[in-house]
């Protein structure tokens, strides 16, 4: 099982860091044997398997509900669980409690969470307490009412700047890994170089230490709209419909079940069953 040091080590020696996301058995497994560096519980769960149109519904239930089925799914890979839209603002007490929650019963070796300013005092006391924190910068999704949309961040030399020093901050504060989303890829080579903690991309261009991507994306499944930022390597969702479409024919058609596929009553206890009729 790598670890956080492993993933400074990575960084030093310049070897790409692949995460993915994961929501549950199956998906965490075939993450876990292609060889992912790290898992994402993501919140993008409320969108791509919950079928919500942000990541704002998503609850500390649901993160603990898909995290501790991915952990199930994969047990040896580095697991990163979100921490969901409005479970560590108002206050530290309660923001400790709900990452606990979900520390303890996913089994999760990290959180993650949105944003610098006011989150930088969670993320000391999460780290304080013993529960690594991957930072999020840039578009982040459960604030995306906020900004606007989902929107590339970062673009002005204002933002930029501001952007800069959040990492900083970040990693100031205890952070093991930062993701950063939607940015220009300049702000993400400066970053990526100004911190020495690993730096994730998504839609951030080539020259961070990893990159990120949603699980359907990637396999191209769902009927979602895909970001720009987006590679699919699969059509899984064309290979599926065509699977369940032949498997309705069949059924109409009568061509399953076939012979194989029943069982059968002895011929001699059919006698018994219904006597010389
Ligand atoms: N399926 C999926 N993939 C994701 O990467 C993802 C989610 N869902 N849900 C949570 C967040 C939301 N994300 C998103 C969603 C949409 C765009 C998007 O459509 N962006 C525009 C760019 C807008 C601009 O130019 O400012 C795009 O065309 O890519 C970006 C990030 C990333 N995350
Ligand atoms: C897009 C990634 C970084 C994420 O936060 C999620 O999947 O929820
Ligand atoms: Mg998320």
């Amino acid at each position: 099982m790598k670890n956080t040091a492993s993933f400074i080590k990575m960084k030093t020696q310049s070897e790409k860091i692949a995460m993915l996301t994961a929501y549950d058995y199956p998906s965490a497994k075939l993450a876990e044997e292609s060889g992912v560096d790290v898992i994402l519980v993501g919140d993008s769960l409320g969108m791509v398997v919950l079928g919500y149109d942000s990541t704002v519904k998503v609850t500390v239930e649901d993160m603990i509900h898909h995290g501790k089925a991915v952990r199930r799914g994969a047990k040896d890979t580095f697991i990163v669980v979100d921490m969901p839209f409005g479970s560590y603002h108002g206050s530290l007490d309660r923001s400790l409690q709900q990452a606990m929650r979900i520390f303890q019963e996913t089994g999760a070796e990290a959180l993650k969470l949105e944003g610098a300013d006011e989150v930088l005092d969670v993320i000391r006391l999460l780290t304080r307490t013993g529960i690594p924190v991957v930072g999020h910068l840039g578009l982040t999704p459960q604030t995306a009412g906020v900004l606007g949309g989902y929107k590339v961040q970062g673009k002005t030399a204002h933002a930029a700047q501001k952007l800069l020093e959040d990492a900083k901050a970040c990693e100031a504060a205890g952070a093991c890994m930062l993701v950063l989303e939607c940015i220009p890829y300049q702000l993400a080579r400066e970053v990526t170089a100004a911190l020495s903690i690993p730096v994730i991309g998504i839609g951030a261009g080539a020259e961070t230490d990893g990159q990120v991507l949603v699980y359907h994306d990637t396999l191209k499944y769902g009927s979602h709209h895909l970001p720009k930022f987006v590679r699919s390597y699969a059509e899984t969702g064309e290979i599926m419909k065509n699977g369940l479409s032949a498997y309705v024919d069949e059924v109409k058609s009568g061509a399953f079940p076939a012979e194989e596929h029943r069982f059968t009553m002895k011929e001699e206890e059919l006698q018994q069953l219904y006597g010389g009729k």
